[in-house]
């Protein structure tokens, strides 16, 4: 079978008038990389795809490379007012004799659409991904209009493939008086057969605004709920203040340990390894390790949270109870809840302190130390466990 030259032309001058913000949506991050940086990435990793030319709006070449970074590609086209425009001017620049145009406001492109539009390209000039119509479609206007029989109908796509000398003819004779919303219809209208192959949920386009979180959801593995629990114990000793939660506490005593004592945050780290199975504070932290003598707890807490994060997880919540008769914990509460807060990087609401004495039994309530309880609740990726 002939082996043929295949670029990728990916169509990212548009101004996302329809979502509006202070960047069009192509730049905009969407699952932790820019939306244009996904569709790019989707095509390098195809090993069918020779080269990736992107067509860019004039005076986005700043948002370009911010979002493409040193990824391995040409200088990038300037586009034109309409996306055919654009198109236009991205064939004028691409060396493939085989052509897909894609979207960037497509970002999630399955290897499995790449590959059945290489294959229709053997035996039609063009190829298109499509979906079938769920809904009922009607003609809309001032008053609803006649409904479209859905069989007829299918949801267009990118990319879209094409011989890339037939897209160029396609483009020349097209009426510049008239719109072309995509490709497929140019070529078709230059009377080359367009094959359809199935397209996928993963391709919709991100238009307004909501699509953002779809667009997230859709990207996003299946999300678990994982809870842990920590336990501390620190004793008092001699000091005019000790440290709880991440807040300086005046007290008559303060309490002993290697690091700052912090019995609340160590408890809490203790709960946030436990969502993930991590070990727990003394394991990342050894009491033996001159490192922490004296170490702000805090460190520890943001190291934990950290983990979480690598780990594609998101704290939901986290509740800690201090036990001890003394100091008296309400005054501080505010200060705690919201020091833990700015900590874990989540919101007051998402934080919970709580005190408690024990009624002057045992060593607490012997004034002895302070214990703390903690107890996370995160959410991590099915996948990861
Ligand atoms: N003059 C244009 C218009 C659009 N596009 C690109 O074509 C794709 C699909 O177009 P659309 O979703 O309509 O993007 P925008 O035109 O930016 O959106 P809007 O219509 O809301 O302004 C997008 O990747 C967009 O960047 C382009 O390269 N050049
Ligand atoms: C090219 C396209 O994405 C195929 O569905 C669609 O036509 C783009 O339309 P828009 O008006 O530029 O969003």
């Amino acid at each position: 079978m002939m082996s043929h030259r295949i670029s990728a032309l990916v169509v990212a001058a548009g101004s996302g008038s329809r979502i509006g913000g202070d960047i069009p949506k192509q730049y905009r991050i969407v699952a932790g990389k820019p939306v244009l940086a996904h569709a790019v990435d989707a095509l390098l990793a195809h090993s069918a795809i020779d080269e990736i030319v992107v067509v860019i709006g004039d005076g986005q070449g700043a948002l370009y490379a911010e979002a493409i970074g040193d990824r391995p590609l040409p200088a990038p086209v300037i586009g034109g007012a309409l996306r055919r425009e654009s198109v236009a001017n991205g064939l004028a620049a691409i060396t493939g004799d085989w052509v897909l145009v894609h979207d960037a406001a497509r970002p999630f492109l399955p290897a499995s659409v790449i590959d059945r539009l290489i294959k229709a390209l053997e035996t039609a000039a063009g190829a298109i991904p499509v979906l079938p119509v769920a809904d009922t479609l009607a003609l809309g206007g001032p008053t609803l209009g006649d409904v479209v029989p859905r069989e007829t109908l299918v949801r267009v796509q990118t990319p879209q493939a094409f011989h890339t000398k037939l897209l160029r003819d396609a483009h020349a004779a097209w009426d510049a008086s008239r719109e072309a919303s995509d490709d497929a219809q140019m070529v078709r209208h230059a009377r080359y057969a367009v094959a359809m192959v199935e397209g996928s949920a993963m391709l919709e386009k991100i238009t307004w605004a909501e699509d953002f979180g779809a667009a997230e959801r859709r990207h996003a593995p299946a999300l678990v709920s994982r809870t842990g629990m920590g336990f501390d114990v620190h004793a008092f000793t001699q000091g005019d203040h000790l440290w709880l939660g991440g807040v300086k506490v005046p007290h008559g005593k303060a309490l002993a340990g290697h690091s700052d004592a912090d019995v609340a945050l160590h408890a809490l780290v203790d709960a946030l390894l436990g969502t993930i199975g991590d070990g727990d504070i003394g394991s990342h932290f050894p009491p033996s390790d001159e490192r922490w003598r004296g170490a702000a707890s805090h460190q520890f807490l943001t190291h934990a949270r950290d983990l979480v994060t690598q780990a594609g997880g998101r704290i939901d919540h986290v509740d800690v109870t201090i036990i001890c008769e003394a100091p008296k914990i309400g005054p501080h509460r505010p200060a705690i809840r919201a020091r833990i807060a700015e900590l874990l990087a989540i919101s007051e609401a998402q934080v919970s302190v709580k005190a408690t004495t024990t009624e002057k039994l045992g060593f607490t309530g012997r004034g002895e130390g302070i214990a703390a309880q903690a107890v996370a609740t995160v959410r991590v990726p099915e996948v990861g466990l």
